[in-house]
């Protein structure tokens, strides 16, 4: 495994390697969530990079991007067990270089969920992810689902933009008592660790409900907003119910309702998510 820190010698390499590129985007401090998309990719593809870029046009100004963990020779350790070829590792200033002033926007997905809560953040995300696409070349790019927001806002610009790239979604990867795996789980107090369960057990109590038979969004809301208020450091950014294609709330929940939520437990912003027809 190498480790390729300017831009230019990435996309030299990727000039060597095209059309056998799989590309797994990360910001780092590695996971077993990480762990799994590289593993899709090494599956697909006979070059395998990550990149690691903790990239602040996609942090609001009061948002953590200082406190965003961080550990280079860690998140090595991870990928090489992987089997990734290269690790793509840029610095802000050879991605941003002075007089930097073009940006993608996807304009309608973006303005629901997160992209409400965090103005900017998907232009941001869609901005990196564009330049990604151009300087590591992959032909597949492996993304999680539990940024089921992020994952669909790039899809619609892969489709719009006609990027030649395949995009494969890939579970959500979570520990024994239910916690997605998360790099800002790392922050969380042993407190906060036991409060953030609240996340998967409110996503449990709304499925549940739909189970046995609840359809009305009103009343799984309240089952599932009832588990998060019961927790005294737990704060609702948003608990929504939405069509998981065009993200736009609903009165009536099906199989394909997409369950999704961002809760604030302490100082840390935690999101998961669930389609409630689906494992
Ligand atoms: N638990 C998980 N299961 C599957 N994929 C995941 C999981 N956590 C993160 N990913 C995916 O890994 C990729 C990189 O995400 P990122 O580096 O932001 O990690 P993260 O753990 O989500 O960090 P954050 O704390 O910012 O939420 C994204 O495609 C994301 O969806
Ligand atoms: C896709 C991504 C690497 C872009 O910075 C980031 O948003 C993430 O880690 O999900
Ligand atoms: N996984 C999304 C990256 C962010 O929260 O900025």
């Amino acid at each position: 495994m190498i480790v390729i820190e300017s831009v230019a010698q990435m996309q030299q390499f990727a000039r060597e390697r095209r059309g056998e590129i799989a590309l797994v985007p990360t910001m780092g401090y590695l996971h077993e969530g990480h762990a799994s998309l590289m593993t899709e990719a090494r599956r697909r593809a006979k070059t395998v990079v990550v990149s690691i870029f903790v990239n602040p046009t996609q942090f609001g100004v009061n948002e953590d991007l200082d406190s965003y963990p961080r550990d280079l020779e860690r998140d090595k350790k991870v990928a090489a067990a992987a089997g990734v070829d290269v690790i793509f590792a840029p610095k802000a200033a050879d991605m941003y270089p002075e007089g930097y002033q073009s940006y993608l926007n996807v304009e309608e997905l973006t303005t629901h969920l997160c992209g409400a809560s965090r103005p900017g953040h998907f232009r941001g995300v869609t901005t990196v992810v564009a330049k990604l696409f151009n300087i590591v070349m992959p032909t597949l790019a492996v993304f999680g689902k539990k940024d089921f927001q992020q994952l669909a806002v790039i899809r619609r610009m892969v489709k719009d933009f006609n990027f030649d790239v395949e995009i494969v979604g890939m579970p959500i990867v979570r520990e024994a008592d239910g916690l997605a795996l998360s790099s800002r789980n790392a922050r969380l107090t042993p407190e906060q660790r036991i409060e953030a369960l609240c996340l998967s057990r409110s996503i449990a109590a709304a499925r549940d409900a739909f189970g046995k038979g609840e359809r009305s969004v009103a009343v799984l809301k309240e089952k599932a907003l009832a588990v998060i208020g019961a927790e005294k450091d737990a704060e609702v950014d948003y608990l929504e119910f939405r069509d998981q294609d065009s993200l736009l709330p609903l009165d009536e929940a099906n199989e394909r309702t997409l369950l999704a939520l961002a809760v604030r437990v302490g100082s840390v912003r935690l999101i998961d998510n669930s389609v409630l027809g689906e494992e």
